[in-house]
């Protein structure tokens, strides 16, 4: 498991760890990590060009100090001096090693800089990059060099991965101690590239984590297995009431999202069209077409899948009211969202609830503006399963789930590849399945994104993809899961020693 902190726990953690080290030790644990890792992405050292953009407090310290290190390795290193003042040792240290300086004016030196290291601002950030610092980290991110932030992209919230203005967009993020959740949730984890972790001794003192990322390995013990008693009915019934005369294919996505997804069976309820089509595509699921508006003859299931492709008339409201009434968990999705905003008092029971919406969904349920839940992912998901008291999964591409009491977690197997239609109601049909299967909804929303976020890795491939081939990717993305191999994840868990 990958876990993250605000700034604000870092920095309490840093306090305690420095009280018990004589002064300088982190910062020259943080640079030489950093020095190793421009090393390792530069191949050769000597006679390359580096640029250092160096801001006024520690982060700019670290970069001058790597800055340092590279220079006595022979690389040509010339520090940007952006702020009102500077790292005084750090100077001296690379100056000494031979390396030079100019002013913040000065930046024809980027475009032809082999790496940039991006030493501007780390954790002390506060609001939108200020002048020349904003110029400067646009600068770096479109010249043709690789760019290493140091600590996090400058312009990146730390805390919560907020880009209020410009912002550095990385090739490499080295991060210092801990991952930052600024550095795993959207918009500032496109900003991060990839997160390589520097080791500084800081993980005894850190607090309980602000979000944790489940890695293979969790989600390997949670995903449930068949043992040798299990039988249909205690591998898991689902219920999917889903699709619609007009939108008979988000019915087929969900249930063969969650046949695939070990679901021991599927029962299917709707209209006319919808059933046609999911029997056509699926026999081994267990068919009621509906009469009217109501699973009261569809049998026992264990969990229910609601929305995807439902509608929002009255004959839906009515089946939506139905499903809800029921004791089982319900995960909501889609038209089964709107249903909701239009109507709150459906949420009004008492077993367990999962939405799924993405962000315009949110909105509409929560009445936020869409783009402000785009800017601030992890608050509004956490605001909405609090307000709504029931655990939220936000669908993106870094997808977030919440409890109600704060928890919160990011998935890290997501590609942009899935932004497709249909995709989700495949998601919806995963993780009911494993609700189905006696996993929480906090476990089966976490579980269902990661191995959702693979089976698209799976079916893409590079290229585009159809929800069709998420869904028959489905079984491979558990196996990846469950085998132990290691198809790779968007950020490496490598940490680097000093
Ligand atoms: N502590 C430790 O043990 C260790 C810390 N480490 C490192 O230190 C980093 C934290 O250092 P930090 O606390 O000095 O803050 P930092 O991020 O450099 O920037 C603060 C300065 O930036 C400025 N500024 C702020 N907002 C701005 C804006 N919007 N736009 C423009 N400027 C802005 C503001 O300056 P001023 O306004 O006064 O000019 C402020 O003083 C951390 O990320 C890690 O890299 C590692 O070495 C490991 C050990
Ligand atoms: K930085």
């Amino acid at each position: 498991m990958r876990t993250a902190y605000t700034a604000d726990q870092i920095r309490g953690a840093e306090r305690t760890l420095m009280a018990r080290l004589p002064e300088g030790t982190l910062m020259q644990r943080a640079a030489a990590g950093l020095a190793s890792v421009c090393a390792h992405l530069l191949g050769q050292v000597y006679g390359s060009r580096v640029v250092l953009l160096v801001g006024s407090g520690d982060n700019g310290g670290d970069a001058l100090y790597a800055g340092q290190r590279l220079a006595r390795r022979g690389a040509r290193v010339v520090a940007v001096l952006a702020g009102s003042k500077t790292h005084e040792a750090g100077l001296r240290a690379l100056l000494d090693a031979g390396g030079r300086v100019a002013g913040p004016g000065d930046t024809r030196e980027i475009d032809a800089a082999d790496l940039i290291l991006d030493g501007l601002v780390g954790i002390g950030a506060s609001g939108a990059l200020r002048e020349p610092y904003a110029r400067l980290a646009e600068q770096a991110g479109a010249a043709p060099g690789l760019v290493v932030a140091v600590d996090v992209p400058s312009g990146v919230d730390a805390s919560t991965g907020r880009v209020e203005g410009a912002a550095a967009r990385a090739t490499v993020t080295v991060t210092m101690g801990a991952y930052k959740t600024g550095l795993l949730v959207d918009p500032g984890a496109k900003f991060a590239g990839r997160v390589e972790l520097v080791d500084i001794g800081l993980a005894p003192y850190l607090p309980e984590p602000d979000v944790a990322a489940l890695g293979r390995d969790d989600v390997a013990g949670l995903l449930p297995r068949p043992g040798a008693e299990s039988d249909k009915y205690r591998r898991g019934v689902l219920g999917v009431a889903a699709g619609s005369h007009l939108y008979t294919g988000a019915a087929v996505l969900a249930v063969g999202g969650a046949l695939r997804a070990g679901a021991g069976m599927v029962r299917y309820a709707g209209a006319e069209e919808p059933v046609a089509q999911v029997r056509a595509h699926w026999p081994e699921a267990v068919i009621t077409q509906l009469r009217r508006p109501s699973v009261d003859d569809v049998g026992r299931v264990q969990a229910w899948v609601l929305g995807p492709g439902l509608g929002t008339d009255e004959w839906a409201h009515e089946l939506a009211a139905s499903v809800l009434a029921s004791d089982v968990p319900v995960l909501v999705d889609a038209d089964g969202l709107t249903l909701l905003a239009l109507d709150s008092a459906l949420l009004r029971r008492t077993a367990p609830v999962l939405l799924t919406p993405h962000a315009g969904e949110l909105a509409r349920l929560t009445g936020a503006d869409r783009a402000d839940i785009e800017a601030d992912r992890l608050r509004h998901v956490r605001a909405a399963a609090a307000e709504l008291g029931v655990t939220v999964l936000l669908k993106g591409s870094t997808t977030l789930v919440a409890e109600p009491s704060g928890a919160a977690r990011v998935n890290v197997t997501g590609s942009s590849w899935l932004a497709t239609g249909g995709t989700g109601d495949v998601l919806s049909g995963i993780a009911g399945a494993l609700l189905a299967q006696g996993l929480s909804t906090y476990d089966a929303a976490s579980c269902g994104a990661y191995v959702h976020g693979l089976a698209g890795r799976l079916a893409a491939d590079g290229a585009p993809l159809t929800a069709a081939g998420v869904a028959t990717a489905v079984p491979a993305a558990i196996r990846t899961v469950t085998s132990g191999s290691t198809l790779a994840e968007n950020l490496p868990s490598r940490s680097r020693e000093r």
